[in-house]
């Protein structure tokens, strides 16, 4: 067995907790190898019900979970983390984009990110699913100035997943036809579902679908697929969302699969023309607990304009929440 890695998570007793912690506990995340500490962190109103959560994770019996804690204090709950899901933030309603939160959502982590900065491990793999989560991420990361911020990253293997299954319906496949699904940019209805390098069954996605189904279709859909959830469950996805997010860090720390990529909101290095420093959502690879975005990808006229339309988006976002970023 190997020694116990610290796993902080925030929002512990919302819904997206509630299916992701179990995951984690029971190695889905990390591995079957890997035992767990659960740092867990809520708002003061929220710890009786975090007490409950704790009292069912006991009662699991889970054989990777080497403690739990439950507290309302940040720099409790960073202590020495080496993973970090910060989740807890207020969840949109139906009619609101995500970057309506921005203002309600943005002071958590600019104080989160200071905490990290404080008291976690200094390799921490920080992975923000609160929305507007790239915008969250950047803030987190510039209020942590003495952390690499190649650790601070943003969920979009969600929309990812999401591009995948719908690619797959239409195509009567399944997902494990399906290779080098792209996300790009912002987890917002302006984020771009990219074909043209996606293969399935090893040949380019785009050629295999109608032009007219890709740009009209597909790509509103996987566009707005949270926001139909919202309509749909009257409330925000939570079993997918977990279910992304146990990808997300399992992908950056086990790796990722030979001749296949995935999509990680990341601190952008410029990488495509894309402004340095916003959060991105880009192709990588992950090997030995690290990402790399793919480089050397064809971008036509289609994509540039749909990359720049939500790398903007992003800008206007950073812009926004500019006192905020040290
Ligand atoms: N990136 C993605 O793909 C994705 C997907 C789904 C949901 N989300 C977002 O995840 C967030 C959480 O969603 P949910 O459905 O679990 O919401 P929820 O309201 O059920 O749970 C959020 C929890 O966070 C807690 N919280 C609030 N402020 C906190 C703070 N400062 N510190 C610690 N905990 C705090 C709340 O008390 C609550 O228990 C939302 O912002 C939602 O929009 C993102
Ligand atoms: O859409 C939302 O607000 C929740 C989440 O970001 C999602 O994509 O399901």
């Amino acid at each position: 067995m190997k020694a116990p890695v610290r796993v902080a998570v925030t929002g512990a007793a919302g819904q997206i907790s509630y299916s992701l912690l179990f995951r984690i506990a029971s190695g889905d995340m990390l591995g079957k190898d890997q035992p767990v500490i659960l740092q867990l962190l809520e708002i003061t109103p929220a710890l009786e019900a975090l007490k409950g959560v704790i009292m069912e994770l006991e009662d699991c019996a889970f054989p990777l979970v080497a403690g739990i804690s439950g507290t309302d204090d940040a720099n409790v709950a960073f202590k020495d983390a080496d993973y970090a899901l910060l989740v807890g933030a207020r969840p949109r309603g139906p009619g609101m984009e995500r970057k309506d939160l921005l203002e309600a959502n943005a002071a958590i982590f600019s104080a989160q990110g200071k905490a990290i900065n404080d008291n976690a491990s200094k390799d921490i793999k920080v992975l923000v699913v609160g929305n507007p989560a790239n915008t969250n991420a950047l803030i987190a990361q510039r209020n942590a100035p003495d952390i690499n911020p190649r650790q601070f990253t943003a969920m979009t293997r969600l929309d990812h997943n999401r591009g995948m299954a719908q690619l797959a319906t239409k195509l009567g496949k399944t997902v494990n036809d399906i290779k080098k699904m792209t996300i790009w940019g912002n987890h917002s209805s302006t984020q771009y579902p990219d074909l043209h390098h996606c293969e399935v069954d090893g040949k380019v996605a785009v050629d295999q679908v109608e032009q007219d189904w890709y740009e009209g279709t597909y790509i509103p859909e996987v566009q707005q697929r949270g926001a139909a959830i919202i309509k749909a469950r009257g409330a925000s996805s939570a079993a997918s969302a977990a279910n992304a997010a146990v990808d997300h860090m399992r992908s950056w720390a086990l790796g990722t699969a030979e001749g296949d990529w995935v999509s990680m909101g990341i601190y952008s290095d410029g990488s495509y023309g894309i402004q340095e420093g916003l959060i991105y959502s880009y192709p990588c690879t992950c090997k030995d607990g690290d990402w790399t975005i793919v480089q050397g990808l064809e971008v036509n006229d289609f994509s540039r304009a749909r990359m720049q339309a939500t790398e903007q988006e992003l800008a206007e976002e950073r812009d926004a929440v500019s006192h905020l970023l040290p």
